[in-house]
């Protein structure tokens, strides 16, 4: 649990070079305790490395990283001791039952024995595994396998929680569920999350992001900031009059307003907003009203050139 208002993860001018390639270049980055935080970039844009360095698997080059207030360089120890992570490959223990596999890990970190029981219990409750505890992980299906990955991940009450790709090959049922309990953690314990997605519905999901690209920040800010800032919602309106309608429109707010024959086609930077306001105005009947939002993938396109979902 951390203070509200306080910073889980820091970063000034991390850098990683692999050779002569320069992997990530200056990156800085501030995540605030609680918060949901999607990093999202095409395959290559240094996601992994970045992740790497934050978990203390990898050494930064330059810069500096905090992470749950230590230093990923000179104090690595007290970082791992502080977070969780879920890598994109399972490694969970299959021969092992789930509730073996948390029991281990949190002995592991030194949580005494009657501790670590009550809690594998109560997460494999929280992951919705609590009756599939006592069966071998060969026997688990990827959705609740990936479940117990997380549950295993938070079993010694880490502050940060990383998960690189962590819906990647899950049906949608079993990716909505892994989202469902990430939701209820971060109501329940205030744990961070640190995430990479190519999933467009995980990324709205996150309370911000940020868009790598060639191991560079290209863009972050929240989904809704992000999608505002490339360009203006487009609202259609159906009305009485639509030349009136439409004139009155750029009379009163200065919009770019104009009568179609399928309608009255306004671009607005913030159409769900705005619509209340131009109801309250409008003295011509309306019979329906659509707002067509850009998209995080627009968002993602417009920034790194290639879609989200075909990276
Ligand atoms: N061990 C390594 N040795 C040399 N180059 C590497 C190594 N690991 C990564 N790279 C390079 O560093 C860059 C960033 O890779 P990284 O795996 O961090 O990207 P990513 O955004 O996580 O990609 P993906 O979405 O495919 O996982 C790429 O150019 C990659 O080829």
């Amino acid at each position: 649990m951390s203070a509200p208002g306080s910073t889980a993860i820091r970063t000034r001018g991390l850098r990683r070079v692999y050779g002569g390639t320069v992997a990530v270049h200056g990156l800085d980055l501030t995540v605030a305790a609680g918060e949901k935080f999607g990093f999202l970039g095409p395959n290559g844009a240094g996601k992994s490395t970045t992740i790497g360095m934050l978990s203390t698997l990898l050494r930064p080059s330059g810069g500096r990283a905090a992470v749950a207030g230590a230093d990923v360089a000179h104090r690595p120890d007290e970082v791992r001791r502080r977070i969780g992570v879920v890598f994109q490959d399972p490694s969970t223990d299959r021969e092992l039952t789930g509730w073996q596999n948390l029991y281990f890990h949190g002995r592991l970190h030194g949580m005494p024995r009657r501790e670590v029981r009550a809690r594998a219990r109560s997460l494999l409750d929280l992951v919705g595994l609590a009756d599939r505890g006592d069966a071998p992980v060969g026997s688990y299906s990827g959705g609740m396998r990936r479940r117990l990955e997380v549950a295993r991940a938070l079993m010694h009450r880490p502050r940060v929680l990383f998960l690189d790709e962590p819906t990647t090959g899950l049906d949608p049922q079993s990716r909505s569920q892994v989202w469902q309990k990430l939701h209820e953690l971060g109501r329940r314990d205030g744990v961070t999350v640190f995430l990479t997605t190519h999933y467009l519905e995980e990324a709205e999901n996150c309370d911000r992001i940020a868009v790598m690209d060639h191991g560079r920040l290209v863009a972050q800010g929240t989904p809704h900031a992000l999608k505002s800032a490339i360009g203006a919602d487009v609202v259609h309106l159906r009305t009485d009059d639509d030349r009136s309608t439409a004139r009155s429109i750029r009379e009163r707010f200065g919009l770019d307003a104009e009568a179609t024959p399928e309608g009255v086609r306004v671009g607005a930077a913030d159409g769900a907003g705005w619509v209340p306001r131009l109801c309250a105005h409008l003295t011509t009947g309306v019979t329906s009203v659509t707002v067509t939002r850009p998209s995080l993938d627009d968002v993602f396109l417009h920034h790194t050139g290639r879609s989200l979902r075909n990276p």
